[in-house]
């Protein structure tokens, strides 16, 4: 007899497992990385210290970081093969495909043997990602052989070099590094445990990131910050956004970057982001995207009590920074790789494969008819 699911569609309310990575509280605020507090890590740390934090559960000190920061740095090299194949893949191709089979490609030619190796293949991987996208980007959309190596110590500065071709503004540096702290990690989201459960399965750690970044790329996960960008790009003024948001509410569309899962007050992420994307509206001259994205969020609080989740900011915040629409939501695989393979890494510690069980709703038991008897 099949147990009836606790808490109805989508296991939420379900306890799926333990984790040591993150605590995602309901109300807004107690979203923790190894027991520090988001705001805390956005507004004083690396993303690099992040990443150490989340594969050791320990931050680094400086002997640590510095050492970290080479051994990434030395991993940034794409095989020859995989730029060729990135080149295959038309300027047209949907980016978060691009990055799958960069991940998948990668998985051939560096194949994970044996699990002695998690963290070493974890750092190349996330040493690679924004050299994947890059590579591909500038080559289908400028006819560009870009170098995968760049000036900048940090991931943040890598991407935004590797993309623009010359080294980082550094307030965009600094808010690049913010994004990527406030991506990296959020327990059992729906990518997340899509790697967890592929990793159960004892497959390899390509396999489960390219599962993941599938499971990312949906606008209801990762792609909300581009279909957030998609909507408020089409309007000019706040009065305007207003008068759009009541019509698409009057219709029931989702809007998109609006809404969690289990946040049911806030996300506290996006207090951060917002400040940032304030602050780059100010500094590039924005003359109304900002205003209307607070709008937006205005908006939607008096109408539905619904809040901006980490995508809604971020979109008008990548904008003024010149990252084109597509990107954003690879940039959020740049970040999150940490979190997928610190989970796939935690899953393989303790493992047992993930395999639930669900409540049929089918026919009776019946009897096979042969096809010459049916209707
Ligand atoms: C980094 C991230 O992945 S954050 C999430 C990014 N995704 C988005 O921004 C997409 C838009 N948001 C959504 O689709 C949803 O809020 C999700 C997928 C994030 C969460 O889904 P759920 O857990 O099913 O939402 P929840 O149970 O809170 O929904 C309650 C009600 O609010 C509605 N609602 C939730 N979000 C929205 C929204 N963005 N716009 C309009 N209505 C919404 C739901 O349709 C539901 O209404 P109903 O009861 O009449 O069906
Ligand atoms: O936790 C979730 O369901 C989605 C989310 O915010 C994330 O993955 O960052």
């Amino acid at each position: 007899m099949v147990q009836k699911a606790l808490g109805g569609a989508g296991l939420r309310g379900q306890s799926a497992g333990e984790t040591k990575l993150c605590t995602v509280g309901q109300s807004g605020s107690g979203l923790t990385y190894c027991g520090y507090d988001i705001s805390e890590l956005a507004e004083q740390a690396t993303f690099e210290e992040v990443a150490y934090l989340l594969f050791h559960g320990e931050l680094p000190n400086r002997e640590q970081l510095a050492a970290y920061h080479d051994t990434l740095h030395n991993l940034r090299e794409l095989p020859e093969a995989l730029k060729a194949v990135l080149e295959l893949i038309p300027a047209d191709a949907h980016p978060m495909d691009v990055m799958r089979t960069g991940v998948s490609m990668l998985g051939n030619l560096e194949t994970e043997a044996n699990f002695s190796q998690q963290q070493q293949h974890s750092d190349r991987l996330l040493a690679t990602l924004p050299g994947i996208i890059c590579y591909w980007y500038r080559f289908s959309h400028d006819g560009v052989r870009i170098s995968t190596q760049s000036s900048a110590n940090s991931i943040a500065g890598h991407f935004l070099e590797l993309l623009h071709g010359k080294p980082a503004d550094p307030l965009h540096e600094q808010v690049m590094q913010c994004s990527l702290i406030l991506y990296a990690e959020h327990e059992f989201n729906a990518s997340t445990f899509t790697g967890r459960v592929i990793a159960s399965t004892l497959s390899d750690i390509h396999s489960a990131v390219s599962g993941a970044i599938g499971a990312l790329r949906g606008p209801l996960h990762g792609g909300a910050n581009e279909a957030a960008m998609a909507m408020i790009e089409n309007w000019t003024s706040a009065e305007q956004a207003e008068t759009e948001i009541m019509a698409m509410l009057a219709r029931k569309d989702k809007i998109m970057g609006f809404g969690h899962a289990i946040y049911r007050t806030s996300d506290p992420r996006n207090a951060l982001i917002k400040a940032w994307s304030k602050k780059l509206s100010e500094a590039t001259g924005d003359k109304h995207l900002y205003a209307v994205s607070e709008r937006v969020e205005t908006v939607m609080w008096r109408e539905k009590e619904l809040f901006c989740n980490a995508d809604f900011f971020h979109a008008s915040a990548y904008h003024f920074m010149n990252i084109p629409t597509p990107l954003f939501t690879p940039i959020f695989v740049c970040s999150r790789v940490s979190g997928w393979a610190a989970h796939i890494m935690e899953q393989r510690a303790n493992n047992r494969i993930i395999r639930p069980s669900a409540d049929y709703t089918g026919s009776e038991p019946r009897s096979y008819l042969p096809i010459e008897q049916r209707n």
